[in-house]
């Protein structure tokens, strides 16, 4: 058995744009739905979404039959938990709140076995090498890990070349959630300054020679961010989806059927 090949990195490598959809429903079920859209990548979220080490394994287990590529953002970027989910078989993690290139670097370092890095050794309770059916998995894994770091504070823009710059971070990804908020723009993602922001972050990062990514669930910001030079954009969050498609249609019945049909909207789209 051959230890899979990262798609989702080499296309980040070869400048090819991957959009993909953030999976906040937290459910293995729902995750084999949005596997069937079409979207390139499917970020399993562990950070805001109710999501378990096995609620994870099983939303992998179920987005393996599909070409979309999982990311698993978790909690924090702490080694340990960074070990566990790339022996569930994670390729690609997105880390929240990364604000220096000593904090990077460390991350960097704990998605490799040593020497290069301090990862745990423990590939034969492993799902990463199908408990050690991919003959030289251990030889073969750093390889195929992408590690995308997130820049969502003033801090972290400060310290962005910096960040960009260390070895081993794939690309870095700008939380406009949580930079607005950090910039004194709380609940406003789509501002002209969290934008401006941003789209500079994209320039400084692809002139790092990184990857840029961003989530924009307008699309008129999305294809603006992809402008700007972002290769890897989420364009929709499944919950919203789920919660405006829901409104929407209970309001559709609500009204009397004489009555012109009004359009309920679910809180916005972050
Ligand atoms: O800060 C942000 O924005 C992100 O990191 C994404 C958020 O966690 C959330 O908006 C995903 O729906």
């Amino acid at each position: 058995m051959k230890n899979p090949e990262n798609t989702f990195k080499r296309a980040l490598a070869a400048g090819r744009p991957q959009f993909g959809l953030w999976l906040g429903l937290a459910d293995a079920y729902c995750a084999e739905i949005a596997a069937g859209a079409g979207f390139d990548w499917l970020l399993i979220d562990g950070e805001h979404a109710p999501n378990d080490l096995r609620g994870i394994l099983a939303q992998l287990q179920a987005i393996a039959a599909y070409p979309s590529h999982p990311i698993v953002r978790p909690v924090v970027g702490d080694a340990a938990i960074i070990k566990q989910m790339l022996d569930l078989g994670a390729q690609t993690l997105l880390v929240p709140m990364v604000e220096t290139a000593e904090q990077a670097a460390a991350l960097v370092a704990a998605t490799r076995y040593p020497p290069g890095g301090i990862r745990g050794v423990g590939s034969a309770l492993a799902r990463a090498s199908r408990w050690n059916r991919i003959g030289g998995y251990l030889d073969e894994a750093d390889g195929e890990i992408c590690l995308l770091v997130q820049v969502e504070s003033a801090r972290g823009l400060d310290n962005l070349d910096a960040i960009a710059a260390v070895d081993g971070v794939d690309g870095v990804f700008f939380g406009p959630a949580d930079l607005s908020a950090s910039l004194g723009l709380r609940g406003q993602p789509g501002h002209p300054t969290v934008r401006a922001a941003i789209e500079d972050g994209i320039a400084r990062t692809r002139k790092a020679g990184k990857a840029a990514g961003v989530l924009a669930t307008d699309e008129t910001l999305a294809r603006a961010y992809l402008a700007a030079g972002a290769l890897f954009v989420g364009v929709g969050v499944d919950t919203t989806l789920f919660a405006r498609a829901a409104a929407d249609l209970a309001a559709r019945f609500r009204q009397p059927l004489s009555e012109p049909t009004t359009t309920a909207s679910a809180p916005g789209g972050y």
